[in-house]
């Protein structure tokens, strides 16, 4: 984990702690975030999220909160414009706004916040409650180098950083890694069932495509190998993993192709929520 502390906030205000929104938070607290500086802003907390805050210290839903070094914004993007006019409340003249809403681009927020308003577009994914989530960030003109810190060091709290050299790759990050966790679970289930129609118990199925993926990620995540390397160490000539690529690897609708595609309808999505 490469967050530096010393950047960390010390006020912030989360608005909406959902599954996103509460994975973040989880990371900040465990890389020395103070609890008495976080709000939260939630209508509807999760009773989890009720009793995280009531353990750790964490103001929920104060009747009139003080405005923050940092206001994260974590709501639906279809929620934005319910939200936006209490956001105006939450803002000070130095609040530096991150955005993880997907497709809601920059302008999108500035036609519904202060026009001075410093505003990092991030986009997270959600292992980030392990440390070991993926962040592509941009931000506008108004963040000052101070506010880019501090932004670099709640998100890398939450796993890696990479900040883009512009805000249109948004979408596209959006699609690789934003939504990217849920191909790789759908892909434990994919397995899951083919195992199943291969004659194993369900549950032993499910047991062994778990290991496997999770097995899989961390020695992708420890080795310093291409991909394409530790395929070819997996596969023995002429052996059984070849012949499962076969398939995979078919040209041209082999999972490539499937996953181009996919990635595609999830850009495409994401243009679609802006606005
Ligand atoms: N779930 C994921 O893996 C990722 C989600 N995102 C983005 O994170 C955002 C949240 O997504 P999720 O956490 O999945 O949704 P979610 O539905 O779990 O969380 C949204 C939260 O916002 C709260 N909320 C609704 N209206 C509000 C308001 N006016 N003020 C304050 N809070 C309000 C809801 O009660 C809920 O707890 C979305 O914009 C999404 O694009 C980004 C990256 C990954
Ligand atoms: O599905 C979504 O729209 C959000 C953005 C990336 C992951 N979840």
């Amino acid at each position: 984990m490469s967050s530096n502390a010393s950047h960390l906030p010390s006020s912030l205000i989360l608005v909406g702690a959902g599954k996103m929104g509460g994975s973040m938070l989880e990371g900040w607290l465990k890389v020395g975030m103070k609890p008495e500086g976080v709000t939260v802003i939630d209508p509807r907390p999760s009773e989890e999220m009720t009793q995280f805050c009531r353990t750790n210290g964490i103001s929920l839903n104060p009747a009139d909160p003080a405005a923050a070094d940092v206001l994260i914004l974590a709501i639906k993007p279809q929620m934005l414009d319910e939200a936006a006019p209490a956001l105006n409340g939450y803002l000070g003249p130095k609040t530096l706004i991150i955005s993880i809403l997907a497709g809601k681009t920059i302008a999108d927020l500035r036609s519904r916040l202060p026009a001075s308003s410093a505003i990092v577009r991030a986009m997270p994914n959600l292992p980030a409650s392990i440390g070991r989530g993926a962040t592509g960030a941009a931000g506008n003109e108004k963040v000052s180098e101070t506010q880019r810190l501090t932004a670099d060091a709640l998100l890398s709290s939450n796993g890696i950083v990479e900040w883009l050299p512009s805000e249109d790759l948004i979408d596209a990050v959006t699609a690789v890694s934003g939504s990217g966790p849920a191909y790789v679970f759908h892909l434990v289930e994919c397995l899951t069932d083919a195992g199943t129609a291969a004659g194993l118990p369900p549950d032993l199925a499910q047991r062994l495509a778990r290991a496997t993926v999770t097995g899989a990620g961390e020695l992708l995540f420890q080795s310093d190998l291409p991909p394409a390397t530790l395929r070819q160490n997996v596969t023995s000539p002429g052996g059984t993993t070849a012949a499962a690529l076969e398939v995979l690897m078919a040209e041209p609708n082999g999972l490539k192709a499937l996953m181009r595609e996919a990635v595609a309808a999830a850009k495409r999505r994401a243009e679609e929520l802006a606005g």
